[in-house]
């Protein structure tokens, strides 16, 4: 495939100093060494990551990005296509779930239309990026065409560009798409050269019988692609715009040095497309949650991944990711104000 990347600048490389630094700052603080497990290791990251000796999680930047799949033809979701576009002014009116989570955060919120079926009953504050009404039935055609996803691939770097220019410290991807547990389980069937049985859930709730009507549109959908397992192929045969956007955004959170929390099932489809396009994102992604959708599992263990929580959530719009900032928030403070044995007059004899 010819897609054009304009971003193929180098991905920022983490601070090895900053790391070191912040290793030996943990293991004066007052208490037993990896007593505060995963919350060091986090703190750790984010200093080496900002190239900081006080990371920080306070200025967060949300980007939901929204987009209908044609593949809703196979009647492979609970909930009708219109639900995108109304969700869509759900989230800018403040009334989702994410739209709570980041008021209650304190953090930028963004909504990106990159193409809905049906479109949203209010277009104010949402970011204009509408690619088409949605992409192609991927049962019976390649979702887009390559000028349509390197359309949603900048898209999203535009988002992480603005997040890099607001300063943020951590970069959240949001999606919202009836229909694109399909597309990102067909697309992680694809990258993986998993069956669609292994990966195939019930999205928005779906029974049995439909997961199984699931699986066979995904196996419809592969015999129709092939087995290349190419990212930039599989993305514009099998994925979303939502999702490619997405791709992009990691991409360019990484070559800006923005530090990234993935949320849940599609996100984190988005973000294995992005790792095998370019392996060096690896270091910049952190993973807030596992989702209910079971194939989250396997694209987890793909990306060598351990989230930080395991709540059965499954909503998607980053709500996974923004209920894990005040762990993050609690990490940098405690990293950053915990006192020193020295300091404290506490005996670190233990710790020898
Ligand atoms: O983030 C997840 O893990 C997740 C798991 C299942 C469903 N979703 C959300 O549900 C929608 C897609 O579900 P479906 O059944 O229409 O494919 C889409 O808007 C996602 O945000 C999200
Ligand atoms: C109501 C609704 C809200 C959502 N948010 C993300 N995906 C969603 C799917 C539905 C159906």
């Amino acid at each position: 495939m010819s897609t054009y990347f304009p971003w193929q600048d180098a991905i920022a490389t983490a601070s090895q100093s900053h790391r070191q630094s912040a290793l030996d700052h943990q293991a004066q603080l007052t208490k037993p060494a990896g007593s505060l497990g995963q919350l060091e290791q986090l703190a750790v990251t984010l200093a080496s990551l900002q190239q900081t000796n006080t990371p920080a999680a306070d200025r967060v930047s949300i980007a939901v990005f929204a987009a209908d799949h044609g593949v809703c033809a196979e009647g492979i979701s609970l909930f009708p296509q219109e639900v995108t576009g109304q969700m869509i002014a759900n989230f800018v009116t403040g009334g989702a779930a994410i739209s709570v989570m980041a008021r209650e955060l304190n953090a930028q919120l963004e909504v990106i239309n990159l193409g809905t079926a049906t479109p949203p009953p209010l277009t104010d504050g949402v970011i204009d990026e509408q690619i088409a009404p949605g992409t192609a039935n991927l049962a019976e055609q390649a979702a887009m065409c390559d000028a349509q996803l390197q359309q949603a691939l900048l898209a999203g770097d535009k988002a992480a560009r603005r997040a890099a220019d607001k300063g943020s410290q951590l970069f959240i991807a949001g999606e919202m798409g009836i229909g694109n547990t399909t597309s990102a389980s067909a697309l992680a069937c694809a990258l993986l050269g998993a069956a669609p049985a292994a990966l195939a859930g019930p999205g928005t709730g779906l029974d049995s019988n439909g997961v199984q009507r699931k699986v066979t549109v995904i196996e419809r959908a592969l015999a129709r692609h092939g087995d290349d397992p190419a990212p930039l192929t599989c993305l514009a045969s099998l994925g979303g715009f939502e999702i490619a956007a997405i791709a992009g955004a990691f991409i360019g959170c990484a070559v800006r040095g923005v530090p990234v929390l993935v949320d849940g099932f599609i996100v984190s489809v988005a973000a294995l497309a992005a790792v095998r396009l370019r392996p060096e994102l690896t270091d910049w992604l952190l993973y807030a949650h596992r989702s209910q959708e079971p194939g989250h599992r396997l694209v987890l263990d793909a990306l060598n991944a351990e989230p930080l929580l395991d709540l059965g959530m499954r909503l998607g719009e980053g709500s996974g990711a923004a209920v894990a900032v005040p762990l993050l928030r609690s990490a940098c403070a405690l990293h950053n104000h915990m006192a020193t044995f020295a300091d404290a007059g506490v005996s670190n004899s233990g710790n020898d």
